[in-house]
């Protein structure tokens, strides 16, 4: 099966087409930035789960879901578009569907904007104008202030946060809205999550970013301290409010030790990072970061009790 898909096809029409297909496809992902948006519509479904007294009914979940994903399709393809000559300066980016010359930035352009135009009427149409109103707002911070912004100034970065978080409260208004308090947990945990997160890459990548263009706090933090103190502080704040919801007894069940030992690692892992910033232990943060999100909100939606 595999040799159907590979290039050495000895000119088979079919074997062409196939590869052809299956690159086209991982191009479309990668527009989409398909990882990140699969974490993102986690993160609204949790958001939707917490808003909602009947989450499973009338299928609204799964229109949440399409609707949003189109809407994250677009704002990936237009900060794609965007960012296409630094996305080329940069080895991590550089093979990128627009930055490597694949996907023409027109052609890139109307598919965006149909997914942003076509994700916010589905959304308004089938779940409520509440989330699309809230998920214009977070395509108008990533893509119209924070993507600009990332070559202007190192605050970009909270602004970037401020979108990151949004899509929980995305679908948290797309419930009846029965528990405010947990809707801001869930973007106060997102807030905070995506600091280290970042800055743990942007340290790693400090060089290429510096020639890209791009700024960020730690261009010539070469010792790291200053980035390890920032990433420090920002997982205690995250660990101090994931406990919140434990404390409000919202969730039960593993939640409250799981959020303990969960924060407990990934303060360690900052706190690693500060004591040796190392590329290694930057690295490990960010991994850790990538384990710590979906590990906790699984531990929120078990032991959920609602309000
Ligand atoms: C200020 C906000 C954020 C910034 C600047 C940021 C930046 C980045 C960067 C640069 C990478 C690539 C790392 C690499 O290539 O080694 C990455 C990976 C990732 N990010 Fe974020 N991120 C942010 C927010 C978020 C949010 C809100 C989510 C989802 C809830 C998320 C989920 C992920 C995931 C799953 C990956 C790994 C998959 C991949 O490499 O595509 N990030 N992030
Ligand atoms: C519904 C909807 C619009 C959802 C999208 C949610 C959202 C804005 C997530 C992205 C968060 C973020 C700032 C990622 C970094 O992008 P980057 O451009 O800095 O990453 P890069 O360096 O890999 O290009």
């Amino acid at each position: 099966m595999k040799r159907l898909f590979t290039k050495d096809m000895g000119g088979s029409r079919l074997g062409e087409l196939l590869v052809g297909a299956r690159e086209w496809c991982r191009d479309v992902a990668e527009l989409a930035k398909a990882r990140l948006m699969a974490m993102v519509l986690v993160t609204t479904l949790v958001g939707f789960y917490v808003g909602s007294s009947r989450p499973s009914e009338g299928g609204k979940a799964w229109h949440l879901l399409v609707g949003t994903a189109l809407v994250a399709a677009a704002a990936a393809g237009l900060n794609q578009l965007l960012e296409r000559d630094v996305d080329r300066r940069m080895s991590r980016t550089c093979d990128r569907p627009i930055a490597a010359g694949r996907f023409a930035p027109r052609q890139a352009c109307l598919i965006a904007v149909f997914e942003g135009l076509a994700g916010l009427f589905y959304l308004a149409k089938t779940v409520g104008m509440g989330p699309s109103w809230v998920a214009a707002l977070t395509l108008f911070l990533y893509v119209v202030l924070y993507t600009p912004l990332k070559r202007k100034s190192p605050w970009h970065t909270l602004i970037g946060a401020v979108s990151g978080a949004l899509p929980p409260l995305i679908g948290y208004v797309a419930g009846d809205q029965r528990d405010w308090a947990m809707g801001w947990v869930l973007f106060g945990i997102l807030f905070l999550w995506q600091l280290p997160h970042f800055w743990a890459i942007a340290w790693l990548y400090r060089q290429e970013y510096g020639e890209a263009g791009i700024r960020t706090f730690f261009d010539s933090d070469r010792s790291g301290v200053s980035c390890g103190w920032a990433c420090l502080v920002f997982s205690v704040l995250l660990w101090a409010v994931s406990l919140v919801p434990w404390w409000m007894g919202t969730v039960g069940g593993l939640y409250g030790p799981g959020a303990v030992v969960l924060g407990g690692f990934f303060v360690g892992l900052a706190f690693r990072f500060l004591q040796e910033p190392s590329r290694t232990h930057a690295r490990s943060l960010f991994l850790g970061s990538i384990v710590y999100l979906p590990a906790l909100l699984a531990l929120l939606v078990v032991g959920y009790r609602g309000v």
